[in-house]
């Protein structure tokens, strides 16, 4: 049986996307926002943080391919499923449940700045620094996290536990999940 141990509660992560959306609400000041959610790790956040924003919102998603159901990113990003709306001279806020590599985010990013929208942001919950291959910041992100591999409110390990209500960390080792990369685990 694999184990998990709660790295961010429920009550964490209900008021991280709220202080969030409270700066996006800020800075985007009543303008219509294109929100753009990364299938599927996103699905959980998005929806938590759409209902918190208040200027229109118009809400989108795209599928890439990077990890699927492997252990380790590919690094090759294809789109598997584009976006519905036309972004051309529109806000758009990218919405992603966790920055890794960053490859995923790289490639995106680049791919919807080429349609030339208004602006372009990136908004993450989680963010995985240590683990960076290619250079990338998000524009917003709601929690810094060590090296773990980590379950829940969205994230999955082999398609599973995409609906835990918290942030866990996988403390066994099991089949198509990846071992820790290191440091210590949380206790
Ligand atoms: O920064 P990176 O190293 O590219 O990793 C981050 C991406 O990997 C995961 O998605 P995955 O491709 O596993 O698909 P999923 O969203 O369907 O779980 C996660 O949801 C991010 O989208
Ligand atoms: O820590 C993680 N958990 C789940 N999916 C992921 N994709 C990249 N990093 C992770
Ligand atoms: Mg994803």
């Amino acid at each position: 049986m694999e184990k998990l141990e709660v790295l961010i509660t429920e009550e964490q992560l209900r008021s991280g996307v709220a202080e969030l959306a409270e700066r996006i609400n800020r800075d985007y000041n009543g303008e219509e926002l294109l929100v753009v959610g990364i299938l599927r790790g996103a699905f959980v956040f998005l929806a938590d943080l759409v209902r918190r924003l208040t200027m229109p919102v118009v809400i989108d998603f795209v599928a890439v391919s990077s990890y699927g159901d492997d252990t380790q990113s590919s690094g090759v990003v294809r789109i598997l499923k584009d976006l519905d709306e036309s972004i051309a001279g529109r806000h758009v806020l990218l919405v992603e449940d966790i920055i890794d590599t960053g490859l995923t985010l790289k490639y995106l990013y680049e791919n919807l700045k080429a349609r030339h929208p208004a602006s372009l942001k990136v908004c993450t919950l989680l963010d995985k620094p240590s683990r960076r291959r290619v250079d990338f910041n998000p524009d917003y992100a709601g929690f810094t996290i060590p090296d773990y591999f980590v379950v829940g409110y969205g994230l999955d390990c082999g398609q599973r536990y995409r609906n835990l209500p918290m942030v866990c960390v996988i403390r066994q080792e099991q089949e198509g999940c990846p071992p820790f990369a290191g440091g210590e685990q949380p206790r």
